[in-house]
């Protein structure tokens, strides 16, 4: 079984700088990884590479045992589900929630022509269910709060059931109900072995939900440490990620983390 995801001297330069420096990072189907770093440190660069929406300077990518620059990415795309604020911004806002997540079985956002079969009709349903969204179904994107966008971004990046999610902030800018709810969703998806191996990007270690078992730590786009969560996310490599001497608590599995000085 090859690798979900594999980077090997994976560079990404931009304007003469290189923005991310991965020179070897593998995800296995059964993995839940987190990405950490301070704003500007690659981790966004990195899922655009993970999703197929970019390519490196140099180095190489495969994804789902796909080699990018090789393959085919419209039939790749749509094996991978991606949920990101930019992601979010070409949804048009008077589309229906149920349309939102339908859509995604044709890699399109904004419903025009396509024919929408009744099974598809039936599994967005369900997925709306399953993230506790299917009251909203007849409501349109842009007036959901944005706890509620989140979800419904998740909803549709799982509705092709891909074979690998990518998350960029799923609980950014959600209030302290709103951000323990989603968690706890995402936590119980992560449980269920039969879901896609997830990374998902993040800038506080208090939104990881329990069931991640790895992560990638980057500042300046280099790695600072990648691995079990338990071995990754210690004092000194977040300390050194985040440029400050930090201390990391776990209880119950969820992290959290306090300047010491
Ligand atoms: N197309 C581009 N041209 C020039 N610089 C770029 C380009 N895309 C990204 N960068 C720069 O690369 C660096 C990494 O950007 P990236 O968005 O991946 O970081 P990030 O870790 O996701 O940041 P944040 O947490 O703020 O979202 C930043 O300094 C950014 O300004």
């Amino acid at each position: 079984m090859p690798a979900v995801l594999k980077f090997t001297d994976v560079v990404v330069v931009r304007d003469q700088r290189t923005i991310l420096d991965v020179p070897d990072w593998s995800v296995e189907e059964s993995e839940r990884w987190v990405v950490l770093g301070p704003n500007g440190a690659g981790k966004s660069t990195l899922l655009d590479l993970a999703s197929a929406q970019a390519h490196p300077t140099s180095g190489t990518i495969e994804v789902l045992g796909e080699q990018l620059g090789r393959t085919d990415l419209f039939e790749l795309r749509p094996r991978v589900g991606f949920a990101s604020t930019a992601m979010s911004r070409r949804i048009p806002g008077n589309e229906r929630v149920l349309d939102v997540v339908m859509t995604a079985s044709y890699a399109v956002t904004g419903r025009w022509n396509e024919q929408y079969d009744e099974i598809d009709r039936r599994r967005a349903l369900r997925v709306l269910a399953e993230w506790q969204l299917e009251h909203l179904a007849d409501r349109t994107y842009g007036t959901l709060s944005d706890g509620e966008q989140k979800r419904t971004q998740i909803a549709r990046a799982v509705m092709t059931d891909p074979e690998l999610l990518l998350l960029d902030e799923p609980s950014a800018s959600l209030d302290l109900g709103a951000r323990e709810n989603l968690l706890r969703s995402l936590s119980s998806y992560a449980a269920n072995p039969d879901a896609p191996a997830i990374v998902m990007v993040t800038h506080h270690v208090e939104e990881i939900p329990t069931g991640v078992t790895h992560a990638l730590l980057l500042r300046d786009g280099a790695v600072q440490a990648a691995g079990t969560i338990d071995e990754t996310l210690t004092d000194e490599h977040l300390s050194a990620t985040f440029g400050l001497p930090l201390h990391v608590t776990v209880a119950d599995g969820r992290y959290s983390a306090r300047a010491t000085a």
